[in-house]
């Protein structure tokens, strides 16, 4: 059984909560600020409780552009909660516990981004992560771990699955949603089709083998990245460009789209145009126009129109990630019309930062079920347990 926030003594206890706030950034701070409003009732909830509130969350990937501090975090979560916020600039050091001992109750600390520690970017098993430097450290200035972060439960980190070996462990109110509403999708109307777009090309890949292999998806579609990865995988010369883009993600992941389309190539559907940029310009290519030196940043409007037929007689729209680059005008067209398309489905999920970006920025209204949880939902949905929850269940 997993415990819930229900079951947690809060009253002055110190409270580790790993909340998943990985967001886009921009230039001057956070691009958007989705996945720190939805951890707010978690948050507010233990607050006003008086438990003291010590985050933990990632940003990033080491060495990839939005690898950075949670300062912009912080400082953003202090103007959502009615609690102070406060802001460590270190982890598990004896500053950070210093920081934790100090901490009054009704307030929050967020501590520094857990990925700067090399140990939590490795996958352990939940023994192993309990006798990592940062659960050993950090677990005995704390009474209690809640884990909030859905959207990272797919990753077996430190942080997610550590605690619960130390510490009497509990689920957070976005998690406790999320199990809800996912737990339940087998029951969810047919036919269910699964659209399959966005950067993570081996993750989709092995999403859309499980969904077809275990006989949960009538149909997958597939766009972004990912459908470019179909593409190269089908024999469409996209051009070096767009092959760069899939190949600087996983070569190996084209191969294995290959042999799924040898499987199931019926039941899996691939882009039928691509959109370009040339002078400023949106410009549409058919696959016989192809290859392009420009790379393929959205799917063009024969794709958009193939898709919406076969969503229409969807009973169940699963959707992760975007169409296209949507954060640029030019290339949100084929974001913008899956998505709405999508959401006309009798019942429709959608899941991924990115995509909850891109939902907010398109206006885009209508899903029945929001997840915080791109990668985690679709793991979800697919296997059905996540390692991070594995670990709550006692
Ligand atoms: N054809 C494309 N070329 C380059 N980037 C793309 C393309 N299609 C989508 N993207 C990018 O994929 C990113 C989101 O993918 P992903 O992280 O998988 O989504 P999510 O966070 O929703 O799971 C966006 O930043 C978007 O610009
Ligand atoms: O953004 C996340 O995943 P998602 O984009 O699949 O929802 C989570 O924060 C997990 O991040 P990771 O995929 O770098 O482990």
């Amino acid at each position: 059984m997993i415990r819930t926030l229900d079951d947690l003594d809060a009253e002055g206890a110190a409270v580790g909560v790993r909340v998943d706030i990985n967001s886009p950034l921009a230039a001057d701070g956070l691009a958007d600020d989705a996945r720190l409003r939805a951890h707010v009732d978690t948050l507010s909830e233990l607050a006003d409780r008086n438990a003291r509130v010590v985050l933990l969350a990632h940003q990033g990937r080491p060495g990839g552009d939005e690898f950075s501090t949670l300062a912009a975090h912080a400082a953003r979560l202090d103007e959502l909660l009615d609690a102070s916020v406060g802001y460590c600039d270190a982890t598990f050091s004896s500053d950070a516990r210093d920081r934790v001992d100090a901490l009054d109750a009704g307030s929050v600390l967020v501590l520094e981004n857990t990925r700067f520690y090399s140990e939590e970017y490795m996958e352990w098993d939940a023994e192993e992560a309990a006798d990592t430097h940062l659960v050993a450290k950090l677990a005995p200035a704390l009474d209690a771990f809640v884990n909030d972060a859905f959207a990272a439960a797919h990753r077996s980190q430190p942080s997610l699955v550590g605690f619960p070996g130390r510490l009497p462990s509990y689920a957070g109110r976005v998690m406790e949603r999320e199990l809800d509403v996912l737990g339940n999708i087998d029951e969810s109307p047919e036919p269910r089709v699964y659209v399959l777009g966005g950067a993570k090309v081996t993750d989709s890949v092995d999403v859309a083998r499980s969904v077809l292999e275990r006989g949960l998806a009538d149909a997958v579609l597939t766009a972004g990245i990912v459908g470019n990865a179909f593409l190269l995988a089908d024999g469409v010369r996209l051009g070096a460009a767009s092959a760069e883009v899939v190949n600087d993600r996983s070569a190996e992941a084209v191969k294995r789209a290959g042999d799924l389309l040898d499987e199931y190539g019926h039941r899996i559907y691939l882009p039928r145009d691509v959109a370009v940029g040339r002078d400023g310009e949106r410009v549409e290519l058919d696959l016989a126009d192809l290859p392009s030196p420009e790379p393929a940043m959205d799917v063009g409007s024969r794709t958009v129109a193939a898709y919406a037929d076969v969503l229409e007689d969807a009973g169940t729209a699963v959707l992760n990630g975007p169409a296209g680059v949507f954060e640029d005008e030019l290339f949100a067209y084929g974001t913008r019309e899956l998505y709405e398309s999508a959401a006309r489905a009798e019942y429709s999920i959608v899941g991924g930062g990115d995509t909850a970006a891109a939902l907010r920025r398109l206006g885009i209204e209508g899903f029945s079920h929001v997840s915080t949880g791109g990668g985690a939902a679709l793991r979800m949905l697919t296997d059905g347990d996540l390692p991070a929850v594995t670990v709550l269940d006692d």
